[in-house]
């Protein structure tokens, strides 16, 4: 379970490599500046999914973000097959058909369950093109009001929303929040966006960083600067 008093498990690197060996090899490097790895689409079908008892075995933290999002017994029956993984959050769409049957196939010793709102790479005019009525501030808020009614553990949307969420869930569900770009970072696809110090203080629980310490000429230097703009 992540530790209130570690600072750095405010922050959770995602791991989005092409392989487990240079997955490892990026955990090696960054040492002890970061203790919450996230595991995701692009590392997760590469054999990453090996590397969730492997890293929880070392007393590290893993956020397995698999996005679940299908028929009820499907996204239930898969969440029991992950549930032994040793994983702490695993996502799913925030669908409430999808976040209620999560939540029955979590169990009493499976992983926290998120549910992922509106990504963070969509704006008011992806909201439409998608074909949604309400604009992206009322959907979060939404999907994060049907989370809180179908138990789930956790809400994922953007910083900018994090103020209004809490508002929504209260202070015991988690706010993780990605599209986090400290000052000068490229914003890649990313669209809805704060800093890792703006999202501290709009009250979240964990910020997702990939590319800005991946991509770092020093990764381990890159989440140390972050965990102490948060502090
Ligand atoms: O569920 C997520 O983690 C997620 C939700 C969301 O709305 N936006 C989002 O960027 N993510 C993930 O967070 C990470 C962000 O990576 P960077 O943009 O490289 O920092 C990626 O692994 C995304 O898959």
């Amino acid at each position: 379970m992540p530790d209130p008093a570690d600072p750095r498990d405010r922050l959770i690197v995602a791991l989005d490599l092409g392989d487990v060996a240079a997955a490892e090899a990026l955990v090696e490097r960054i040492g002890d500046a970061a203790t919450f790895y996230k595991i995701g689409y692009r590392l997760a079908y590469a054999g990453g999914l090996d590397l969730v008892p492997k890293l929880a075995a070392r007393g590290l933290k893993v956020f397995l973000d698999l996005k679940l999002h299908d028929i009820g017994n499907t996204v239930e029956e898969g969440v029991r097959s992950i549930a032994g993984l040793g994983a702490t959050f695993l996502t799913v769409h925030a669908y409430p058909q999808t976040m209620r049957a999560a939540v029955r196939g979590r169990g009493a010793d499976g992983p926290k369950i998120l549910a992922v709102t509106v990504l963070t790479s969509y704006d008011e005019a992806d909201a439409r093109e998608a074909g949604y009525a309400l604009g992206v501030r009322d959907l979060v808020a939404s999907r994060s009001a049907q989370a809180r009614e179908a138990g789930i553990d956790g809400i994922v949307c953007s910083a900018e929303e994090a103020e209004a969420v809490r508002g929504v869930v209260g202070p015991d569900r988690l706010i993780v929040t990605p599209g986090i770009r400290p000052a000068g970072s490229d914003l890649g696809d990313q669209k809805r966006v704060m800093t890792p110090d703006q999202a501290r203080a709009a009250g979240i629980d964990h910020i997702v960083v990939g590319r800005p310490i991946t991509g770092a000429a020093d990764p381990a230097e890159m989440a140390r600067r972050i965990v102490a703009e948060m502090a």
